[in-house]
């Protein structure tokens, strides 16, 4: 369990004054400005959850997950990782964690993958048995296999990525944070990635927290979000309440048997809008969640028409993310 309480962390940055006296003044006296790269924020994760930690460029995502491994030292709050203050207790933190940065690596450059394991293994005190299984099962999973014996420098990016994943769930830790994971990947690299992260948060209930900005990962990988702006949240909750809170436009399009005319009900006609391509037989109805819902829209076309084939668009979750960005929750 993630406990996160009143967390805050301020950076000191140095003010340089101009020219070269401005220098030299510095070198006797220093005037800081003061960062506010996380303010006041309180939030708690449960064992099993999956949650994505979201927000612009220098929101303060990378800041809190720092303090949440240990790396960092707030500048006031408190965080507990399973109980324990991490920054407090960095190596007993490290044995319940596994993290992935997806810009930097834990893996050693020079050296075979495999040698990089066994090293992993003797730091993380992982046993004998745990380590084989573990090894197998994500050598099957992230097709490591003609990976394992190559120095980590010669590897692709989407190579090393699949690699690194199993370097961070190696010591079977109960929690993992995943700063982009998937970034720089090509679609089919990103799949398998966010389709291992699945399924380790299915069958080990391995807790997720994810920091990306690919909002496919989200919609795929995580249950609940977190948004942070400027140092604070703003917004907490699943996924599914802010579709639905947000995703207030729907889309249906219906493939159709040829037809005459197309009519609605005067009851129906006032809350849709529809586009009509009649070379196609294709009819795009487009209306509110919380006015009238799909199956009214779609019980009354079949009713009338000969469906073919339908399709129900769901608004996008980059599209409520950036309507959050500019207007709030
Ligand atoms: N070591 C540091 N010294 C001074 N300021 C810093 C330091 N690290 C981060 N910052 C500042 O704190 C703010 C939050 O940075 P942080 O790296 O946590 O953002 P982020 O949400 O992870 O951004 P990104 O998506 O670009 O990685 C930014 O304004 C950043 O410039």
């Amino acid at each position: 369990m993630i406990e996160v309480s009143s967390l805050s962390k301020e950076y000191k940055i140095v003010k340089k004054k101009p020219g070269l006296s401005g220098a030299i003044k510095g070198l006797v006296s220093r005037e800081y400005n003061t960062k506010h790269a996380v303010n006041d924020i309180s939030f708690s994760i449960n064992q099993g959850e999956t949650v994505g930690y979201i927000g612009a460029n220098g929101a303060g995502k990378s800041t809190t997950i720092k303090m949440l491994c240990g790396i960092l030292h707030p500048t006031s709050g408190e965080v507990k990782i399973n109980g324990l203050v991490p920054y407090n207790n960095r190596k007993e933190n490290a044995r319940k964690i596994g993290a992935v940065f997806g810009q930097r690596t834990q893996l050693f450059w020079d050296i075979a993958v495999k040698e990089s394991y066994d090293l992993l293994k003797h730091i993380y005190r992982i046993p004998d048995q745990e380590y084989q299984a573990n090894l197998a099962y994500f050598t099957e999973k992230l097709q490591l296999d003609g990976l394992l014996d190559i120095p980590v420098r010669q590897l692709s990016l989407g190579q090393k990525m699949r690699c690194e994943l199993a370097a961070a769930f190696l010591h079977s830790p109960s929690i993992v944070f995943l700063d982009e994971p998937t970034i720089g990947l090509d679609v089919s690299v990103k799949n398998h990635i966010r389709s291992f992260i699945k399924e380790m948060n299915e069958t080990k209930k391995t807790t997720v927290l994810l920091t990306t900005h690919d909002m496919q990962d989200i919609e795929e990988i995580c249950s609940r979000i977190i948004i942070i702006d400027e140092g604070r949240i703003l917004y907490d909750g699943d996924l599914s309440s802010i579709k639905h809170k947000f995703g207030h436009k729907r889309v249906i399009q219906f493939e159709l048997d040829s037809y005459e005319t197309l009519t609605f009900p005067p009851s129906m006609e006032e809350k849709i809008e529809v586009i009509e391509n009649k070379s196609t037989n294709s009819v795009m109805v487009s209306f509110k969640q919380d006015e009238i819902t799909s199956s009214e829209i779609v019980s009354y076309m079949m009713s009338q028409y000969q469906v073919r084939d339908l399709t129900v668009n769901e608004v996008k979750i980059e599209t409520i993310v950036k309507e959050i960005y500019e207007r709030g929750v």
